[in-house]
C-alpha cells in the first residue's frame, strides 16, 4: 500500500474534475484527480463532442440545401461513414492521451481506478490491478463523478440490451430502424442525428417534445422531425421490450400498438455515480444526488467534502460543471489560506447563474437556445411577468440566411425590475445568438438599457430589436 497527501483530491476527472484540480494549483495548492475510465469524461467521448459531431455534416447539408444556388451544387446523399469518422476523431478514438499531458503539464497527479471515500479526508482508489492506493487531503475532497443514463422499469428493456447515450454517440454502424425512449435534449438530438444518417427513427415522447422549453420549440423541433421523416408519438409508452433471436428489438407499447426495430435508445435522464464512491463512511446516503451549498460544499459533508458538476443536480451542463469547478477552486484555495470567502449572490466563490441564467443549446433542427426562466417557470417562481414573441422569419437577417426560414423568439420580463429574466429562440443556426441574452440577463441589463444595444443590419439578431419594440418603450 502507498500512501500520498495532496492539499485537494478530486474525484472523477471529466471536465469539472479537470477543472477543478486546475483551478486549485493555480491557487498555489498540490491537487490529484481520481479516473476509472478515461480522463476527460462523458462529454468528450460518449456525449457533448461526439454527439455534436454527429449532428454537423447533416446540418451543413440542409443549409446548402435551403439556398438556391448552393442547393443546385450539392448532388449527393450524407456520407454516413465519413460522418462516423470525424466523430471518431472528435472522441479521440476513445483514448486520454492528450488529456493526461495536458494534466502532467498542469501539474495535476492522476490516480487512475475506482475512488472511494474511506473517511475524513481519505479516498482510496482501487485500480484495474486490485492494488489500493490510500490518498489524504489536507484542505478538500471534491466529488465531480458526473452521471449515468438511468432506465425505466420497462419489462425486458435491460434483458434487450438497449442503447443508451453511450452507445449512440459512440456507434460504429447505423441501425435502419431505431426506437428513441423519452423526448427531451437526448432524444430529439439523437433522432435528427439517426435520421440524417439514414435510420427510421420512432420517438416514443411520453411526456411531449423538450417539456422543459418553451413549448414552441417543441412544436417546431416537432414539425421537423417529421418532415425528415422521423415518427414523432407524443404520450406514447413502451409497457414491454424485448428483442429476439435475429436481433430484433419488439415493443409493446402501452396503448397496445407494437413496433419493431434494430435498435431502442433510452434517453429518460441521469442518474447520479454515487453508488459506490464511499459516501456511506461519511454519513451520506450511497446513490443520492449530492445537495450542496451555494459555496458548493456538500450539505452535512463535514466542512471539507464538496460536489461540483452533474452530480448536485444544479445544472447537468458541461460550461455551467465548469463555472461551478472555477468557483469550488477558488474557494478552498481562500479557505485553506483564512481569506475573506465571497458567497454573496454574484460573488467570486458562488455560482449564482446556477440558479436563474443558465444557458443551453439543444442542437436539433432547428437549433433551440434558451437562458433563464421560461414564461411557464418566471411564473411558478412567484415573478410578475410580461411575455413578449416575435416571428423569426420577419427579421431581414433570417429571410438572407436560408429560403423558407422558420423560427421564433421569445423574452421573459420581469416587470417589477424591467429586466429579462428568460430568453428563447428556435430557428436555424441560432445557436451563437444566445450569449447576447446570457450576458442581459446576468447583467440584469435595464429594457431602458437595450435600447441602446443596436443590432447590425441585417442580422438574425435584429430580433433583439423587434422584441423590444413589440415591448414598448
Ligand atoms: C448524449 C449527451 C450529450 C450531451 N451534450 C452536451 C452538450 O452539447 N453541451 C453540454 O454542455 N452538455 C452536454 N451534455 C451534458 C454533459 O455531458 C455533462 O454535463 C458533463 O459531462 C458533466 O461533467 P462532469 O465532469 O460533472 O461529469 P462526467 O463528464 O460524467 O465525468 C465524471 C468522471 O468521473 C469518473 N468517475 C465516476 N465515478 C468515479 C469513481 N468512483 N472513481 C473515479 N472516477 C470516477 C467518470 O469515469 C467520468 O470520467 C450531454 C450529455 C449527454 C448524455
Ligand atoms: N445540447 C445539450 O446541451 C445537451 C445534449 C444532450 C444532453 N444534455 C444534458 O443531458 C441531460 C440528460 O438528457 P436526457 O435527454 O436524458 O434527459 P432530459 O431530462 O432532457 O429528458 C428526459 C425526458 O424523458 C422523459 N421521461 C422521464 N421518465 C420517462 C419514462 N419513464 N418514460 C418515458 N419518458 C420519460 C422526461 O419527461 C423528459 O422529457 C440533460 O439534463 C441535458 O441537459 C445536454
Amino acid at each position: 500500500m502507498t500512501d500520498l497527501t495532496y492539499d485537494v483530491i478530486v474525484l472523477g476527472a471529466g471536465p469539472v474534475g479537470e477543472n477543478v484540480a486546475d483551478r486549485v494549483v493555480q491557487g498555489g495548492l498540490t491537487a490529484a484527480v481520481v479516473e476509472r475510465e478515461l480522463v476527460g469524461g462523458e462529454c468528450s467521448y460518449w456525449a457533448c463532442m461526439p454527439t455534436k459531431a454527429l449532428l454537423r455534416s447533416a446540418a451543413a447539408l440542409r443549409a446548402a440545401r435551403r439556398l438556391p444556388g448552393a442547393r443546385e451544387a450539392v448532388t449527393g446523399d450524407l456520407d454516413a461513414a465519413a460522418v462516423l469518422a470525424r466523430r471518431d476523431a472528435f472522441a479521440s478514438h476513445w483514448t486520454d492521451d492528450g488529456q493526461v499531458a495536458w494534466l502532467e503539464s498542469a501539474g495535476i497527479a492522476l490516480h487512475r481506478g475506482q475512488g472511494r471515500i474511506a473517511g475524513d479526508r481519505v479516498v482510496e482508489v482501487t485500480g484495474a490491478d486490485g492494488v489500493t492506493t490510500v490518498l489524504t487531503a489536507r484542505h478538500a475532497v471534491v466529488i465531480a463523478t458526473g452521471t449515468g443514463a438511468l432506465l425505466p422499469d420497462i419489462a425486458g428493456l435491460r434483458e434487450a440490451a438497449p442503447w443508451t447515450s453511450r452507445e449512440a454517440a459512440a456507434a460504429t454502424g447505423v441501425p435502419a430502424r431505431l426506437a428513441v425512449i423519452g423526448g427531451g435534449v437526448v432524444a430529439t438530438e439523437m433522432a435528427t442525428a439517426y435520421a440524417s444518417l439514414g435510420s427510421a427513427v420512432t420517438v416514443l415522447a411520453r411526456d411531449g417534445v423538450l417539456p422543459q422549453a418553451e413549448p414552441f420549440a417543441g412544436e417546431l423541433v416537432t414539425a421537423a422531425l417529421r418532415e425528415s421523416g422521423v415518427t414523432v408519438r407524443v404520450g406514447a409508452e413502451a409497457a414491454s421490450v424485448d428483442r429476439a433471436d435475429d436481433g430484433t428489438v419488439r415493443l409493446a407499447l402501452t396503448d397496445g400498438d407494437r413496433i419493431e426495430v434494430d435498435e431502442v435508445l433510452v434517453t429518460i435522464g441521469r442518474t447520479p455515480n454515487t453508488r459506490d464512491i464511499g459516501l456511506d463512511t461519511v454519513g451520506l446516503e450511497p446513490g443520492a444526488w449530492l445537495a450542496v451549498d451555494d459555496t458548493l460544499r456538500v450539505l452535512d459533508g463535514g466542512g471539507w467534502l464538496y460536489a461540483a458538476g452533474d452530480v448536485n443536480r444544479r445544472a447537468l451542463l458541461t460550461h455551467q460543471g465548469k463555472y461551478q469547478a472555477r468557483a469550488v477552486g477558488d474557494v478552498i484555495v481562500a479557505r485553506a489560506a483564512g481569506a475573506v470567502v465571497e458567497d454573496g449572490r454574484w460573488g467570486r466563490h458562488v455560482a449564482t447563474a446556477d440558479e436563474r441564467a443558465v444557458p443551453q443549446v439543444v442542437f436539433t433542427d432547428p437549433e433551440v437556445a434558451s437562458v433563464g426562466l421560461t414564461a411557464a417557470a418566471a411564473e411558478a417562481a412567484g415573478l410578475r411577468t410580461r411575455v413578449v414573441d416575435h416571428d423569426l422569419a420577419a427579421v431581414a437577417g433570417s429571410a438572407l440566411h436560408a429560403e423558407g426560414y422558420r423560427g421564433h423568439a421569445r423574452m421573459v420580463v420581469d416587470e417589477d425590475r424591467r429586466v429579462i429574466v428568460g430568453f428563447t429562440v428556435a430557428g436555424p443556426d441560432v445557436a451563437e445568438l444566445l450569449h447576447a441574452a446570457t450576458v442581459a440577463i446576468v447583467g440584469e441589463v435595464p429594457l431602458d438599457r437595450l435600447w441602446h444595444a443596436v443590432p447590425a443590419f441585417p442580422t438574425v439578431s435584429e430580433v433583439w430589436l423587434r422584441l423590444l419594440e413589440a415591448y414598448g418603450r
